[in-house]
């Protein structure tokens, strides 16, 4: 069985989990003919200015044949011309009512105005380079993906069965809350005998120590495989039921082939990355389904690793969805952008948005947070079927 090398690289820390991954990550970029790497380097060191230039007129520095930014048609030129589909569907009335049962099955529930947002149609683009492979562009509406974050941040990451990889190294409160008082003081475990073991504060979490949090099934990223199969463990809790409801509530775009039992939800800070990988721990192959939220990323994904992989430009409300052969192609992350946040999410105050009852006093204060914090951030929401059928 192929490994699991998920890494999302490392800014220089001393914790033992962020070693863990570092190391990982350090030993899986050394296979050879990996067709990734290189552009690995090249966007590295891209500016968010020099990116944008280079999706609107890719320049010949770099293999560009495979470069996709949706909201660039320029950048469709450079593709294959039999590559491309671009299909137009209406916005039916079932997929904008499944917005709105998302929100209303949220715990925080944020008020929403109307749902006018949402556009008349929407688009699939799929790739006959990635069979299977559907991307769609803004799909998801600012009030979806604000009461998203909301629901990670207040509902998903507090609940005691969802594990992050800040939990082999710190005592987090319970529940946890990752906006309370900045300072507050993270210790290690008692039992903790390594010496990188040392203290941090709340808003060190805040700022770049959280990697990310496991939903439903609890996907062990050491032992790369989940602990168990068997649904409603500690193990493997049930499914948050606001995002079935928007992952099941939606036919036209998720198309029903997905049953959500877990999730791994990736916080990115500026400059990280994700290696190439495979996600083949589950027993099924339905669809994955990848939600995006803040910063704007350059995402790689290719059946092969040695083949040039299509370059995808990301950005806050996209939906990517791999099914049929894509669902184990080998993808990661190129880099993400600072600063790229939508204003939406920027300018978003929680605290201004909910009924003030639903707030414990001790948070209040730090939900004002939530926007400035979105702008360095990415939030990836990967969705995935563990069991058959
Ligand atoms: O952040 C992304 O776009 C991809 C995340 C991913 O591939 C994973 O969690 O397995
Ligand atoms: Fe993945």
């Amino acid at each position: 069985m192929l490994s699991r090398p998920d890494a999302l690289s490392s800014a220089s820390s001393n914790n033992v989990a962020d070693t863990i991954l570092s190391v990982r990550q350090k030993s899986h970029l050394q296979d050879g003919n990996n067709s990734f790497k290189p552009l690995y380097k090249f966007y590295r060191h891209l500016s968010y200015g020099e990116f944008d230039d280079f999706c609107y007129e890719p320049a010949s520095k770099l293999e560009t044949q495979t470069l996709l930014d949706p909201l660039f048609p320029e950048s469709y030129k450079k593709l294959h011309p039999d590559d491309l589909s671009i299909a137009n569907y209406p916005t039916t009335v079932d997929c904008i009512e499944s917005f709105g049962k998302f929100i209303d099955a949220s715990k925080s529930r944020i008020s929403v105005g109307s749902m006018s947002q949402c556009a008349a149609t929407f688009e699939e683009i799929t790739l006959k380079s990635v069979p299977g492979l559907r991307i769609y562009p803004g799909i998801l509406t600012p009030d979806v993906q604000r009461q998203l974050i909301v629901n990670v941040i207040e509902e998903y990451l507090p609940q005691e069965a969802h594990l992050t990889n800040l939990h082999p190294s710190y005592m987090l409160p319970q529940p946890f809350h990752l906006f309370g008082l900045p300072s507050a003081t993270i210790i290690p475990p008692s039992d903790m005998v390594s010496a990188a073991a040392t203290s941090t504060t709340l808003g060190a979490l805040q700022e770049r120590k959280l990697r990310w949090v496991t939903l439903g099934g609890q996907y062990n990223w050491t032992a790369k495989k989940y602990p168990t199969f068997e649904p409603h463990t500690r193990e493997f809790p049930d499914f948050p039921l606001s995002l079935t409801t928007l992952l099941k509530g939606a036919p036209a775009i998720f198309k029903d082939r997905i049953n959500p039992q877990a999730s791994i939800v990736n916080f990115y800070s500026d400059g990280d990355i994700l290696s190439p990988h495979q996600d083949i721990a589950e027993l099924s192959n339905a669809d994955l389904v990848s939600v995006n939220l803040g910063c704007e990323a350059i995402f790689f994904c290719g059946l092969a690793k040695d083949k040039m992989p299509l370059q995808l430009r990301v950005r806050s409300g996209d939906v990517i969805v791999m099914g049929g052969d894509s669902r184990f192609a080998w993808h990661g992350v190129g880099r993400v952008w600072d600063k790229t946040t939508p204003d939406y999410l920027a300018a978003f105050n929680y605290y201004e948005n909910v009924e003030n009852g639903r707030i414990p006093a001790n948070v209040a204060s730090g939900r004002k947070r939530y926007g400035q914090w979105m702008l360095s951030k990415r939030i990836n929401l990967n969705v995935r079927q563990m069991l058959e059928p």
